[in-house]
């Protein structure tokens, strides 16, 4: 093998998969990726500043055998601007493509190629990482690897998703992040909704002057025109936006003045208030991106709470009419203000993405991530139903833990239990609602879980069966992320 790679071939091998597509010269060296029972390796041969810089084990003076380290991947950075993340702009469709497991990529890739789409490859929140023990690190390396096993030339981003701690922020951008999804929920007050008019005056009423001021001479009364939209202000839902969002508004200002308008680099910044008990009106929204706007806050992409419900990993639930009503405006409103619309937990939504793509015009940003570890999940119930029915009980036992990271509301009684399916139909839980929540929240524990002598129950029988089905859940994000696609109009 690495005698064809000297003479500049890319070598057959029946010891290890060739990932041809890596193949890649470049100052004095030729670098190829394999995958064999070990795991993945850049082959290099050759000489030069590359050959010299990648760490790995020399088999002769220009032979080495480089694991996927980082530091491995900030070589490849270094030499190959393909595979470091960048920023898109707000004239282009993205999609997060959240990958929890570091194997998703590759799939995700030979999806969106030639498609009028970016992937985000790199995507993960603060809580997802933290539930899995992994880091931004390990997310990134994973991408930029994907990157140059295939070959992917056209351009990908890294999202630093639900990020709400200036320290994380800092951390994930001296990583290279791309994006930066600001997470605003805590400071976005709960039940302002339901204070009666006494106590919302009360509560405005303990605002500075300067502030009630500002704003009752801004908006209340008011009508503003937004590409044909009507939007009006009354005292009371001038209150209201005021209460709700304010505090937020100041902490928008001043992430962006402090870590997006100076950047010496270009950084997607998305907002995100869609994790919040209360929707987002479209008059709200207008509330939110003028006062951004009157601020100098420049946004690439806004996320809103939609009406009805965006429940992680099954389809929209809600009145559709309503979303396609509000969804045009708030699609409006975004067009307005320059910035493309963010529409998050995107995973499975195929009942409302014609309505997304009629309204975005196909630019838009769309989140997935969940429901690319479904399909792992399925890959496992039809390959390894042993490991399938013991994280199927292991998640059932404890799925209450993990309600308190996510907001999703399965009939778990309506599972068909466990015995009385067979192996072969195991795979059939992945298109129930019910079942798919269950795996969906529970990642995390299941990927975490260790025996009483600190062995996993889980991980490594998981990780191990999935590298031996590399293609076939490759083939299977690229059918179930092409339906995402297909249907947004990308
Ligand atoms: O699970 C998470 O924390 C993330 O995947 C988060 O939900 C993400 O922003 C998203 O919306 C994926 O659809």
């Amino acid at each position: 093998m690495m005698n064809d790679l000297e003479n500049g071939k890319v070598p057959t091998s029946s010891s290890a998969k060739i990932y041809e597509q890596s193949y890649t010269e470049q100052d004095g060296t030729k670098l190829l990726m394999v995958h064999d029972q070990e795991g993945k390796w850049l082959l290099a041969v050759g000489e030069g500043v590359i050959f010299n810089d990648l760490e790995g084990t020399t088999l002769t003076n220009d032979k080495k055998v480089c694991p996927l380290s980082h530091e491995n991947r900030l070589v490849l950075n270094h030499y190959f601007d393909y595979t470091v993340p960048r920023a898109f702009g707000t004239k282009t469709a993205t999609m997060g493509l959240g990958d929890r497991l570091g194997l998703a990529s590759p799939g995700h890739i030979e999806t969106v190629r030639n498609r009028a789409v970016k992937p985000i490859l790199a995507q993960q929140s603060i809580r997802e990482l933290t539930l899995l023990n992994r880091t931004m690190k390990d997310m990134l390396d994973a991408a930029s690897f994907a990157v140059f096993q295939e070959g992917y030339k056209d351009g990908f981003g890294a999202d630093g998703d639900h990020i709400k701690e200036e320290k994380d922020i800092e951390y994930a951008l001296s990583l290279g992040v791309s994006m930066l999804t600001l997470d605003c929920s805590d400071h976005i007050p709960k039940q302002i909704e339901s204070l009666s008019p006494q106590e919302l005056v009360e509560q405005f009423n303990q605002l500075d002057e300067e502030t009630k001021a500002y704003f009752k001479n801004e908006y209340v009364n008011k009508t503003f025109s937004v590409n044909g939209l009507s939007i009006q202000f009354d005292e009371t839902n001038v209150m209201k936006n005021v209460l709700q969002y304010a505090k937020s508004l100041n902490f928008m200002a001043h992430v962006f003045d402090t870590y997006i308008s100076e950047s010496p680099r270009p950084i997607d910044f998305e907002i995100s208030i869609d994790e919040t008990e209360t929707i987002t009106s479209p008059q709200a929204h207008f509330f939110v991106a003028n006062e951004l706007q009157r601020r100098g806050v420049s946004v690439t992409s806004l996320a809103p709470r939609f009406c009805g419900e965006f429940q992680k990993g099954i389809d929209y639930i809600g009145d559709i009419d309503q979303f396609e009503h509000e969804l045009r405006e708030h699609a409006l409103i975004a067009e307005f203000f320059g910035y493309k619309l963010s529409i998050h937990s995107g995973s499975d939504k195929f009942k409302v993405f014609p309505i997304i793509a009629k309204y975005t015009k196909g630019v838009l940003h769309i989140k997935t991530a969940g429901t690319n570890w479904l399909e792992a999940v399925r890959v496992i119930a039809n390959t390894n139903p042993s490991l399938y029915r013991r994280m199927h009980t292991y998640a059932l036992q404890h799925f209450e833990e993990a309600l308190a990271y996510y907001h999703v509301t399965p009939d778990l009684d309506s599972v068909i239990p466990l015995d009385q399916v067979e192996d072969e139909k195991l795979a059939d839980y992945m298109n129930d609602d019910a079942a798919r929540q269950l795996f969906h929240v529970t990642y995390g524990i299941l990927l975490t879980a260790k025996d009483e002598n600190g062995e996993f129950l889980f991980k490594d029988e998981f990780f191990a069966t999935l590298n031996q089905q590399e293609d076939v859940y490759r083939e299977a994000l690229v059918k179930h992320i092409g339906k995402h696609v297909d249907l947004l109009g990308l």
